[in-house]
């Protein structure tokens, strides 16, 4: 039996010719990268969906217009849901529905994505006991289906701009919803557009004439039966978008719509009838929803990146171009240092990635349990570590991918690739959920809160434990046994270090001469993101650390060492200027991380198939032709292209205009 239990009959020589040279066995790596229960589960879903014709894709997505598209996948994810029993384990797990979502739709979203990614969550979190019964049970069943409703089209960011108000009229015992100006209109929810009946709805919260700032409503916005805007309610599509076009992001008016006060969500902040306000034990409870997403995008983030990083080696496996010694013969594309340069470093990024994506989700769940008792002290790291996270992932998955694109040439660029849709949705991520850059600072006003905790010799959370420590010097990179990378991982934190400090130094000196806290922080906005990027990039670097340091079996901790050792060499090179302003590094330790990284590269080449293979994506879910798991790219793309639209006749009306 092979290590790679992906050859099949059938295959392209070549790549069976590739798996063959497997050092460990890709099922073992699979259980490490999803863990071994979801990885098993997600393997006999695929079996199951490969049976179910009811939910393939009835036509290439790539040829559908938006319209095809948003009704193929209500189609599909009403079938997915009438089938849901018989296809996954345990319904109520969110990694595995997540995988038959991936094999059935896609990801350019359905009907119900923001329904259970945000609205169900922010119910689970916001909505009091009573509110719960009410709501959860129909939400869960689909009886309604909701959204969540907070940018509008003037304000984003800015959350203490948003306009929409919620006036509490005592004598009613309601909320009035209202939307003062046009840019008071919600703007960009998902799923709002078309499919949802509810939204949770953020709005100023108004009593006696006195502000209270955003609150969460649930507010019903179409009747059940016949679908129709209720009265005084303003609904629609906001348009194409880059990618997520099977998705309806909306916008939204109210004009003076009456809700229950019952409808605040009320399990932190509470609104009696005689209009009494109560404020949440925690000021950024409420933010529990965004948190979620956050928590679980940047386990998805690696997953595009290893659908990226999957198309691409497989296909510089099957291609081949040009000779590297001049009569032997044209050389598969993978085999040129500069190929595997380019993809090799953002494969082992989709590792890592997915492996914080675990440890991030696992400490929003503990967060959660504390929560429910009423314990908060652990909100704020996780805030700050996902707002690190969540930029600094999407951020290398956008610029990964896009390496993994021009990797395939021209056909990289065609619909074909799949390339191009995984890479629209992923970008999205650097906008949603808290936009990339504001995230950075936030953590950076983290960050300097700890330095001045570190100052006094405390810590401020487990995280920032590594700002107690003195600095070293110099780097021991080069200075060691070869093989040992603990003076790299020491050099991630020391960039961090010196970075975190300096710029609270900076800042500092600035006040001293008088500056305004506001002002200082602007003219040193630039360096505290970087600060939380390089702090962002230590944990990383840490946690694929952690990772391999736990896996028992030896061939695979091998393979994931090999990644691992990449990850740190080229990473450390892309953030080599830090070391070297201080000399922390000298020129010789630079060379030495270079050839080192060299070195891997050449080690990772005979393994680069069953890494990708580990992710064990199906053909369903890659939908590209390039990186087909059985390797027959050619005569797939010709086939692919003879559907194209524009191929229906030979000659069309239009055709004739220009001749
Ligand atoms: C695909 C997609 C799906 C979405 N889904 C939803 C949804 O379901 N529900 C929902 O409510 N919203 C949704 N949104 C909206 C999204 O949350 C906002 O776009 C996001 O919060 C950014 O806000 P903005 O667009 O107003 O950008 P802005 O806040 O206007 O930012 C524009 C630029 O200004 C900079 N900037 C802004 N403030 C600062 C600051 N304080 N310091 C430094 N720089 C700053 C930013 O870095 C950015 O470069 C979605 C957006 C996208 C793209």
């Amino acid at each position: 039996m092979p290590l790679n239990k992906e050859i099949q009959p059938g295959d392209n020589d070549e790549l069976t010719r590739e798996r063959l040279q497997a050092t460990f066995d890709t099922q073992q790596m699979a259980a490490v990268l999803w863990d071994s229960d979801l990885a098993r589960k997600r393997r006999e879903l695929a079996k199951k969906v490969d049976k179910l014709t009811v939910l393939h894709d009835s036509k290439d997505m790539a040829f559908m217009t938006r319209e095809e598209k948003l009704s193929e996948n209500a189609r599909k994810v009403v079938q997915m849901f009438a089938h849901m029993a018989d296809i996954v384990e345990d319904p109520s797990d969110y990694a595995e529905v997540f995988h038959l979502s991936c094999n059935a739709i896609g990801h350019e979203g359905h009907p119900l994505a923001v329904h259970f990614v945000m609205f169900i969550p922010a119910l689970q979190a916001q909505a009091d006991d009573e509110q719960k019964e009410k709501w959860l049970m129909p939400a869960l069943s689909l009886q309604l289906i909701g959204t969540y409703a907070q940018t509008e089209l003037g304000h984003g960011t800015n959350l203490r701009a948003l306009e929409t108000t919620a006036t509490f009229d005592k004598a009613t015992d309601e909320f009035v919803i209202h939307t003062p100006t046009v840019t008071a209109l919600k703007w960009w929810p998902g799923n709002l557009g078309k499919s949802s009946n509810h939204a949770i709805v953020s709005a100023n919260l108004i009593i006696d004439g006195k502000a209270y700032g955003h609150h969460n409503f649930m507010v019903q916005i179409r009747d059940e039966n016949t679908h129709k805007p209720l009265k005084g309610i303003t609904v629609g599509d906001i348009g194409p978008k880059m990618a997520y076009n099977a998705s309806d992001n909306g916008f939204l008016g109210f004009d003076h719509h009456r809700i229950p006060r019952r409808n605040m969500l009320m399990r932190h902040a509470k609104v009696d009838k005689n209009g009494a306000y109560t404020k949440p034990s925690h000021a950024k409870i409420g933010y529990s929803a965004m948190v979620h997403v956050r928590s679980v995008m940047i386990g998805h983030q690696g997953m595009f990146l290893g659908a990226a990083s999957t198309i691409a080696i497989r296909y510089s496996l099957v291609r081949r171009q040009g000779e590297i010694k001049e009569g032997s013969g044209e050389v598969k594309i993978l085999d040129y240092q500069t190929q595997q340069h380019r993809l090799f470093p953002q494969l082992a990024r989709a590792y890592v990635f997915m492996f914080a994506g675990k440890e991030v989700r696992e400490l929003y769940q503990k967060v959660l349990n504390d929560m429910e008792k009423g314990e908060t002290t652990l909100l704020a790291d996780l805030h700050a570590l996902t707002s690190g996270l969540k930029s600094v992932v999407t951020h290398l998955c956008g610029a990964g991918m896009e390496q993994c694109r021009m990797a395939c040439g021209g056909h990289g660029y065609s619909r074909a690739s799949g390339i191009p849709e995984i890479w629209g949705v992923a970008v999205g991520g650097c906008t949603y959920e808290g936009e990339n850059m504001v995230m950075l600072l936030q953590l950076a006003r983290y960050l300097m809160k700890a330095v001045k905790e570190a100052k006094k010799g405390r810590s401020l959370g487990r995280l920032v434990d590594y700002l107690l420590l003195p600095q070293d010097k110099h780097s021991l990179i080069g200075r060691v046994p070869q093989g040992e990378y603990g003076p790299h991982l020491a050099a991630f934190e020391h960039i961090a270090r010196r970075q975190i400090f300096k710029v609270a130094d900076e800042l500092a000196k600035l006040q001293d001469r008088g500056m305004s806290k506001e002002i200082a922080w602007q003219k040193k906005a630039v360096e505290l993101q970087r600060a939380a990027r390089l702090h962002t990039r230590f944990y990383l670097a840490a946690c694929f650390h952690r990772k391999v340091q736990s896996v028992v079996d030896g061939r695979i901790r091998e393979a994931l060492a090999d990644l691992y050792h990449l990850h740190l060499n080229y990473e450390l090179l892309d953030m080599v200027n830090y070391a070297l302003e201080d000399a922390y590094l000298k020129a010789d330790q630079v060379d030495f991380i270079r050839e080192d990284m060299y070195r891997l590269l050449e080690t990772i080449r005979p393994s680069a198939i069953s890494l990708v293979d580990a992710f064990e994506f199906t053909d369903r879910e890659l939908r590209s032709v390039l990186g087909r798991r059985d390797g027959h790219v050619y005569e797939n793309l010709y086939k692919w292209a003879k559907e194209s639209e524009l191929n229906r006749a030979d000659v069309r009306q239009a055709d004739l205009q220009t001749v």
